[in-house]
């Protein structure tokens, strides 16, 4: 109950503990700390925390407006509410080394367990739209270097996530990946892969972990964790799919409203009083206050 039983740093040792056991890790994207909390009650890996994410649930679309504050109290919220490990989305670092650096910190004391920073120039944006572009080696080599030398708990894990190979192709993706090994990067995110063979080809080439991100209505096929841990990846995360079906079943739901005057067709659709009680681990609020936890299970229409 309140929040994680585990410190960060337990949950950064456990984080860098399954990424070395060899079995794929499944992040699900956490929208909110609630459905953190269902990601860890279903017995996924680890939860990750979405720039799209954050940046959708403030109505704006990701292109780099939102800011350190508000992603670091979003990854706060989200951490203290999971036992599980999470991966936040830092984006470019939020500007030049020194930002990175900054970014770093407020992250680690957010209680993250990782966090990836990106290639892209500023502003940037979703890395499966057309049109992005990336900065040059060095640049990108600095931001991992300020990232690593920030981070105090030296097991919070730094990603880093390359946009180059939209731009530039699979084998300068390769080289780009490699530099930024070299420069102290504990896993790498190789974004907008073509196909499996080229999760293949960087499995191969890359020393550390790989992330794989199954986003939807992008450039990457959506293949099975199956395929995925069949070509030795690491990590893949969903990153914007429980916001997308939440919003898919909000928007079918206000249809409903409006087509037959009450939502009693969707109720069977919608998560019970009961089962959102039990995430919230409501019962356990009587060791405060026996009189706290009232509700019994309703009988018959079970709507109340
Ligand atoms: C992973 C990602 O960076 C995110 O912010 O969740 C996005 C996801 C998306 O927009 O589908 C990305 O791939 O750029
Ligand atoms: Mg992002």
């Amino acid at each position: 109950m309140l929040y994680s039983e585990k410190t960060p740093a337990q949950k950064r040792a456990d984080f860098r503990a399954a990424l070395a056991s060899g079995t794929l890790q499944k992040m699900p994207g956490a929208f909110n700390p609630l459905s953190a909390r269902l990601i860890q009650n279903k017995g996924f890996d680890g939860v990750y925390i979405s720039g799209a994410v954050i940046a959708a649930d403030l109505g704006l679309p990701d292109i780099g407006l939102t800011t350190l504050t508000e992603v670091a109290l979003r990854a706060r919220q989200i951490s203290r509410m999971t036992d599980l490990p999470t991966l936040v989305d830092a984006d470019t670092g939020f500007g030049e080394p020194m930002n990175v650096a900054r970014t770093v910190q407020e992250l680690e004391d957010a209680g993250v367990s990782g966090l990836h920073i990106e290639d892209q120039i500023n502003p940037k944006r979703c890395g499966h739209l057309d049109g992005k572009a990336v900065v040059d080696t060095d640049t990108a080599i600095k931001r991992i270097n300020a990232a690593v030398s920030a981070r105090r708990d030296p097991n919070l894990l730094i990603m880093a996530r390359t946009d180059i190979r939209a731009v530039e192709g699979l084998a300068v993706a390769i080289d780009r990946m490699k530099a930024l090994v070299d420069a102290g990067a504990d896993a790498i995110f190789p974004e907008a892969m073509a196909d499996l063979g080229e999760f293949e080809a960087v499995r191969t080439a890359i020393d550390v972990p790989v992330l794989a991100n199954m986003t939807e209505f992008g450039k990457s096929e959506l293949f099975t964790t199956d395929q995925l841990a069949g070509v030795g990846i690491n990590l893949v995360i969903y990153p914007v799919s429980l916001l997308r079906l939440a919003m898919g079943a909000a928007e079918r739901g206000l249809e409903t409203i409006l087509a037959e005057g009450s939502l009693q067709p969707e109720v069977k659709n919608m998560q019970t009083r009961a089962r959102l009680y039990e995430l919230l681990d409501y019962s356990a609020y009587n060791t405060f206050d026996t009189s706290i936890f009232n509700f019994q299970v309703p009988q018959g229409k079970g709507a109340s």
